[in-house]
């Protein structure tokens, strides 16, 4: 079973999810000489924005120059739309790093859907040179209150994609329609994934997430890294319906 923390609230979860992300990359600058990071986007952003540059001030050897960052999936939207993960991380998160900054696959909003999933994954090839499945270091995960995580939703076809590690679709049926994302094999062939979830709208899937045993079990249910390892974050509020044992961070 995955290891479920719970913070007393997004703010105490968004500092512990930095402090993990600093701490991952100086480790990984260190053995590897470079950290690949894969961000999801929505309520992650601001997340990340507000925690994450002084959990790099904190943490010597985290290193932001030496990152590759890629995104776990984008709504094809131009950069400066508000719906935009890219666009949301270059002003809100990038733009407070020191320069040079991390290495940044985007995905190219401007093409159509299959030619931008095309792109994203040559990019992809390209920064993972000899591997046949990109391994990211870490990967941090949102989920809707439906279930859904990256742009894999429940009942989509894309939940059985065996073969494209990255896949455009153009019936999301959470707007804008059309997205790129990353499929289950390329996620769960991660040597680390962060799921992360605040707020009562997320209990009930979490919940079924997590304790659930359904046939067709909700997107964020299928993320379970072969050799990798999987953690949740959840405010108190997301993990107000759980009965399975978690662990409750101070003050909760
Ligand atoms: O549409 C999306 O939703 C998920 C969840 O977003 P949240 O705002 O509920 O945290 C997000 O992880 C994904 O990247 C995004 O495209």
């Amino acid at each position: 079973m995955a290891a479920v923390s719970v913070f007393p609230s997004p703010r105490e979860l968004g500092a512990a999810l930095a402090r993990l992300v600093a701490e991952a990359a100086a480790a990984a600058v260190a053995s590897e000489g470079r950290f690949t990071l894969g961000l999801s986007g929505g309520s992650m952003v601001e997340l990340l924005a507000r925690e994450l540059p002084p959990a790099l001030s904190a943490t010597p050897g985290a290193e932001p120059a030496r990152w590759l960052v890629a995104f776990c999936d984008e709504r094809l939207v131009p950069p400066e739309h508000p719906d935009s993960t890219y666009g949301a991380y270059r002003s809100q998160l990038l733009a407070q790093l020191p320069p040079p900054g991390p290495q940044v696959l985007s995905v190219r909003s401007e093409l159509d859907p299959a030619a931008a999933a095309s792109d994203y994954w040559e990019q992809l090839q390209r920064a993972f040179p000899g591997e046949a499945v990109p391994q990211f270091e870490l990967l941090l995960l949102g989920v809707g209150p439906d279930g859904h995580t990256c742009s894999l939703f429940p009942g989509h076809a894309l939940l059985q994609e065996q073969h494209s590690l990255v896949a455009a679709l153009q019936d999301s049926p959470k707007p804008p329609r059309a997205r790129v994302t990353l499929t289950l094999p390329l996620l769960n062939a991660a040597r680390s994934v962060l799921l992360v979830a605040a707020g009562a709208s997320k209990a009930a899937a979490l919940k079924r997430i997590l304790e659930g045993d359904e046939e067709e079990p909700l997107p964020a249910a299928r993320v379970r890294p072969r050799s990798g390892r999987l953690r949740w974050l959840l405010d108190e509020e997301a993990a107000k319906e759980l009965r399975i044992p978690v662990e409750r961070w101070p003050g909760s």
